[in-house]
């Protein structure tokens, strides 16, 4: 049986995904904005600090345009980001608003943090905010965003943005949901024998050979990126969980330290690579 874990944090970045926001047929998850609006603005109540890190621009840009598909060409999915991201932060804020929360958008690339001066006013604007008590809802600015190798196929990756983001906040906890209930050894949509690794210390080539692509029709990053996170995480001593965001009242539940989805930590007990 799985003990519980020692889980304390106050400074917390939740990072959700496009699979966890919109249903297969393409729709808008309702229940899921509701919820995660719902607990986040009690955690927030609770005296937590609290940033989001939301994917799902192209996802809500292409159910408002009504398109089933989405495009290759980058310039068309940035297109599809643009009208989306504005729909996405509406949503949030109706449900925001109804539990009485007040939140901003933080539209960032990879490389901000890379020059002091932007470093240092991102950091403001945080610090600011969290002072406040105000949610941020951060998003990759995907207009202008050119970091991913091949950037003529594929842009995007709020996995690695997250844990840049905990990172930089100096986060104790960086809790990744999305369409699995946590890291397999197998793709647990291809192989139904897939085990759940309820926890991992060390992340090496082996490990990333285990990571397929992407479950969700419009998710961009897929197992490996969610990895390169959690080993950014281990290597500063952070902890991070990887969970299902089903239903994201569990964020509640892995704050209580049950042994939910899988906790990547350097100080784990059981230190294993895969
Ligand atoms: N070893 C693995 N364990 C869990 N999921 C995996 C694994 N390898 C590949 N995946 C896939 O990663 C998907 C999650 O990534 P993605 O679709 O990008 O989600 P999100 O939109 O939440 O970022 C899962 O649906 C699953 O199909
Ligand atoms: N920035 C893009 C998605 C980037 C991304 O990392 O997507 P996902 O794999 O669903 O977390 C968007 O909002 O659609």
């Amino acid at each position: 049986m799985s003990t519980n874990r020692e889980i304390n944090a106050q400074r917390i970045v939740v990072k959700i995904g496009t699979s966890s926001l919109i249903h297969t047929n393409g729709t808008v998850n309702l229940q899921t904005f509701d919820q995660l609006a719902y607990v986040l603005s009690e955690l927030n109540n609770q005296g937590k600090e609290l940033i989001l890190v939301s994917s799902g621009a192209i996802g809500v840009g292409l159910n408002k345009l009504n398109l089933k598909q989405r495009p290759t060409e980058i310039g068309a999915q940035q297109a599809l980001a643009a009208i989306g991201q504005s729909e996405l932060m509406t949503l949030f804020t109706q449900r925001f608003n109804h539990y009485l929360t007040n939140i901003a958008q933080i539209l960032l690339t990879h490389d901000v943090f890379d020059f002091p001066k932007s470093d240092e006013s991102v950091m403001d604007t945080f610090n600011c905010l969290l002072k406040d008590n105000i949610i941020p809802i951060v998003n990759e600015n995907d207009t202008v965003a050119t970091d991913e190798l091949d950037h003529r196929t594929t842009f995007g990756d709020n996995d690695q943005l997250s844990a840049i983001v905990a990172s930089h906040v100096d986060a104790d906890l960086l809790i990744v949901l999305s369409d699995v209930d946590g890291f397999y050894d197998d793709n647990p949509n291809q192989n139904p024998n897939a085990h759940l690794i309820s926890e991992l210390s060390v992340i090496n080539d082996n490990t990333f050979t285990i990571a397929g692509g992407t479950g969700s029709r419009f998710g961009t990053g897929g197992m490996k990126t969610k990895l390169a996170a959690a080993k950014r995480m281990i290597s500063e001593n952070r902890q991070m969980i990887l969970a299902n965001g089903n239903d994201p009242r569990i964020i509640f539940d892995i704050l209580e330290g049950q042994p939910i989805g899988t906790l990547f930590t350097s100080n784990g007990k059981l230190t294993q690579g895969v």
